[in-house]
């Protein structure tokens, strides 16, 4: 699904005017419907709900998203700012028609201190992504006294205050909700950490916008959805032997963090490579064979490894648990010096290539590396925040010719091309030591059966994230292990199967 910036939306929104054609306030009502459609199934425990108005068309959902609810049998009621009273047309006219309904009452915003919170909702229909500067008073002071409510919250279209497609200000105030009900596409803020923290749960309810201008439009941001996911994944052959499915090579382990060989090995079997071998010092020797009995042990040196032999038409996933030391150090180097294929790089590997710039130069073209903000940082340098860091990842996948998959609560796969796909599954059960390795596992696993390297990350990160929603339903965030997402990997590929093969 493709992000648009706030001009791309504003013409869509344009453009679906003019073409389908509808009135402005018609497509408001569609936007409006579904959000009402949405609250109605999803809130079961409450039939009271309080609506905050803007003067714009976000402000306008808001009159008819009371109506529809009164009309579905909730108590609504409505506050917006009388004093100045300058609604936009589109406002005005859904305010008109709620005139006809006097179960609902108008309230001014300076009313709000006297007001019966009990068990209402609130929905925020202040502003949408037509924010152009920052607040007025009266909306700033709104939004810090709902903040203060123990409500639940629900935004329309975008938390009001939160700018869609870059940074607020330090102390900009925004509200923060519960539930966020967008139209039409994701934005950008909902997914970097800085500003994601207001939209809080985030439904993208589709209103139609003209599809022929979404197609057309270009973009360098896009979200990781299932239609993405459906066309990447290949379900396995009937007739296929082992050799098809290519052979990975885990390298790593070392004395004391053998665990994360573990985890990568076990995974990259789990995602269906033909032949798995796993590279490490011979201290993991029977732990490894224990626990992945299924993979081939390639031996290393007696606690770390030294050297890393180049196999023919292997694919290598070198980092879990390796180790920093100057031996892995000279040996990893030695490979990379003279390994063309694409590879992955994690964890221990980039520590050590982020020792020296002149190291990242050796990563094999279309080479895949996963590093979290810290291991990032080391690599390419410190940046403000997550939207600059994303922008320096933009210009070092170009400049490198590799896939940067920067570890995130939404990770984001750049490319070579400048492009970033920000993936939607995982939760913060992930947030545990051993989780990256086992993407690392995946994505050396997906690399192997011939995936190109953009759909093996993208498909990788999104496997990774499903298995652990699916490990979140079962366990908790929590509690929930690497292994157990390991083991629902099977789950996600059994969907993924339901999904893709014909169907009579
Ligand atoms: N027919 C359409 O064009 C559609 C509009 N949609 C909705 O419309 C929203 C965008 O509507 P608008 O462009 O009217 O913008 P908003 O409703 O977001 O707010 C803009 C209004 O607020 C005022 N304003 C802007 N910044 C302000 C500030 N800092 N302090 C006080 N007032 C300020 C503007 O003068 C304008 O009247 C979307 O977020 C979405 O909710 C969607 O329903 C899709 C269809
Ligand atoms: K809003």
């Amino acid at each position: 699904m493709k992000i648009f910036t706030t001009d791309a939306i504003k013409k869509a929104d344009a453009v679906t005017i003019e073409k389908e054609p509808i009135s402005s306030v018609n497509l408001i009502e569609r936007a409006a419907e579904s959000s009402a459609y949405w609250i109605y199934l999803n809130c079961k425990n409450y039939t009271r709900f309080t609506i905050f108005c803007g003067p714009g068309k976000n402000g306008s959902e808001g009159f008819a998203i009371a109506r529809m609810l009164y009309l579905k049998g909730f108590d609504v009621d409505v506050f917006i700012d009388k004093s100045k009273s300058k609604l936009s047309d589109d406002a005005l006219l859904n305010f008109k028609r709620l005139q006809d309904f006097s179960g609902i009452t108008i309230y001014d915003f300076v009313e709000i201190d006297q007001y019966n919170f009990e068990k209402t909702v609130l929905v925020d229909a202040l502003f949408g992504v037509g924010l152009s500067q920052n607040l007025e008073v009266i909306y700033k002071d709104v939004i810090q006294k709902l903040n203060l409510k123990k409500n639940p919250k629900i935004s329309i279209d975008i938390p009001s205050g939160l700018f869609a497609n870059h940074l607020n200000e330090e102390n900009d105030i925004i509200f923060k909700t519960d539930y966020t009900l967008t139209f039409q596409f994701w934005k950008k803020s909902f997914l970097h950490p800085e500003t994601g923290i207001y939209s809080g749960e985030v439904v993208v309810l589709d209103i139609k916008l003209n599809q022929e201008f979404i197609d057309k439009t270009e973009t360098f941001d896009f979200v990781i959805d299932d239609d993405l996911i459906l066309k990447i994944f290949k379900p396995r052959e009937n007739f296929a032997h082992k050799g098809i499915y290519g052979k990975a090579i885990i390298v790593g382990g070392s004395y004391g963090k053998m665990g994360a060989a573990v985890l990568a090995t076990k995974s990259a079997m789990r995602t269906g490579s033909g032949l798995t071998f796993v590279l490490a010092p011979n201290c993991g020797y029977t732990v490894l064979q224990t626990t992945c009995p299924e993979a081939i042990f390639i031996e290393g040196c007696e606690k770390k490894i030294i050297q890393i032999e180049e196999q023919e038409n292997a694919v290598y996933g070198i980092g879990p648990g390796l180790g920093t030391e100057k031996e892995t150090e000279k040996g990893l180097f030695k490979f990379l010096k003279n390994h063309q294929k694409p590879l992955v790089l994690d964890a221990d590997a980039l520590n050590m290539i982020s020792k020296d710039e002149s190291y990242l130069k050796i990563i094999p073209k279309h080479s895949i590396i996963t590093p979290h903000p810290k291991e990032f940082e080391r690599l390419f340098g410190k940046t403000e925040n997550s939207f600059e860091r994303l922008d320096l990842a933009k210009r070092k996948a170009k400049e490198l010719e590799i896939i940067i998959v920067l570890k995130d609560h939404y990770t984001q796969v750049v490319t070579s091309e400048g492009l970033a796909f920000y993936n939607v599954t995982g939760n913060s059960g992930l947030a545990k030591g051993g989780s990256g390795d086992i993407l690392t596992g995946i994505l050396t696993s997906l690399l192997a059966q011939q995936y190109p390297s953009l759909e093996a990350a993208l498909l990788g990160v999104w496997l990774h994230g499903k298995a652990a929603d699916f490990a979140f339903e079962k366990y908790s965030r929590e509690a929930m292990q690497p292994t157990d997402v390991i083991n629902e990997i099977g789950n996600v590929f059994l969907s993924l199967n339901k999904k893709a093969t014909t169907k009579l």
